[in-house]
């Protein structure tokens, strides 16, 4: 095989245009944009690298070489950033452009200005594998914080290799011989470009499509089973979490209670203070429910201002304890923002009670919502307790 076999050139042409697209196409369905917009950007830069050589070999231009490199640079680049903000990393964008732009700059001057082809091949090869090897360490260092790990490791595989070759391609530009490549009529160190285009664009780049759609998957699960907003599970995820627990009180006779917690005049503060604090303070009920809730309870956002939580072996004196628990940080936390240390905030909660071998959660429910309605009719600001007159205000 010769260095400068088109087929080899096609090749990368024709999976980096494939990949770009493909890329870009799942950065339009909203998962992963920035990532996979640069690493459509990587796999671009790689099919116009790679198609320039095919199209302009024959031409014999001095910038052919600079340009091929000032792509191939900026496309590692890409890879990298693209890779640092998989895992949510900040980019060190101005060590990187100085890299990147002294690089290029070099890479021209020895290619037009003062040609010296076997030291920009160095310069261009060793930027690129310190680029790869980047890229390997952020792999390797942030693999454990997402679930597919496996397959960070392979891609960081990938990059490590693929930063071997270029490291070679490096030597070899101040060498000028090809070690490994013996029998070969060419003694050019292009082979090594274009296993190195093929390792990312045929290898790694499939891969990093893999953990992208892991990502996409374990969001699309996150989001049909918890609330955007509040982080609490939604009815759905709510439904599926309590059907065990329910079946565990029917045949342990257990006696568990349902709270409907609603928060008091909210309207009114949204009107007030706009959607934004309304969303705030949905928060602080959230993060209140996850906090003051035993583990072995569920809270649901039930819709708007509306929650609910299920405590399944929980008889009506502890729940409504509980409740009143709800109120009380509910308020405190509320003081703790600026704007609302003037305003008080409440809660109204329902709480309703009962063994599961004789009632059904639906039931319940409506028993705690018809307490809540008291609750609100009694002023709000407190716990009413169904078919028990307790109000605690
Ligand atoms: N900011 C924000 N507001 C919401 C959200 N969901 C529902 N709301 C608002 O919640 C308000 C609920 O108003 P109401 O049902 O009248 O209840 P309230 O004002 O709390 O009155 P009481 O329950 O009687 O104390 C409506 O204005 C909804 O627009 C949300 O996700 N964010």
């Amino acid at each position: 095989m010769y260095f400068d076999d088109p087929t080899l050139m096609f090749a990368v042409t024709v999976v980096g245009a494939a990949n770009a697209v493909v890329l870009v196409w799942g950065a339009l369905l909203g998962a992963c944009r920035q990532p996979l917009l640069y690493w459509a950007a990587a796999n671009g830069l790689a099919a116009l690298a790679a198609s320039m050589v095919l199209i302009l070999a024959e031409s014999g231009s001095p910038w052919l070489g600079p340009l091929f490199n000032s792509f191939f640079l900026l496309g590692h680049a890409c890879w990298l950033v693209g890779t640092l903000h998989f895992f949510g990393r900040r980019v060190a964008a101005g060590p990187l452009a100085a890299l990147l732009i002294l690089s290029i700059v070099a890479t021209v001057w020895l290619g037009v200005v003062s040609p010296d082809r076997a030291l920009r091949i160095f310069l261009a090869a060793s930027t690129a594998a310190i680029l790869r090897l980047f890229s390997a360490i952020v792999l390797l260092r942030f693999s454990g914080t997402f679930g597919r790990r496996a397959v960070a490791l392979a891609v960081a595989l990938v990059m490590l290799i693929d930063a071997g070759v270029l490291a070679l391609h490096a030597h070899i530009g101040l060498a000028g011989v090809v070690p490994l490549i013996t029998g070969s009529e060419q003694n050019d160190p292009f082979i090594l470009t274009w296993i190195t285009m093929l390792l990312s664009t045929a290898v790694a780049t499939p891969l990093l499509m893999l953990l992208a759609l892991s990502r996409l998957l374990d969001d699309l699960k996150r989001s049909a089973h918890y609330d955007s907003l509040t982080g609490l599970p939604n009815r759905r995820g709510f439904f599926e979490r309590i059907g065990p627990l329910l079946e565990q009180g029917r045949r342990q006779g257990q006696t568990g209670s349902v709270l409907v917690v609603d928060i008091d005049r909210f309207k009114h503060l949204n009107d007030r203070f706009g959607h934004a604090m309304g969303d705030e303070v949905l928060c602080v009920m959230g993060a209140v429910l996850n906090d003051v809730l035993r583990g072995v309870d569920t809270a649901v956002r039930w819709g708007g201002e509306e929650f609910c939580a299920l405590l399944p072996d929980t008889g009506g004196s502890g729940a409504y304890a509980g409740a009143e628990r709800i109120r009380a940080e509910f308020s405190r936390r509320c003081r703790a923002i600026p704007a609302l240390a003037e305003v008080p905030m409440s809660v109204s909660i329902g709480v309703a009670s009962g063994r599961w071998n004789e009632v059904d959660f639906d039931t319940l429910q409506h028993r705690a919502d018809a307490a809540l309605y008291a609750a609100k009719h009694g002023g709000r600001d407190r716990t009413v307790l169904a078919g028990a007159e307790t109000v605690a205000c």
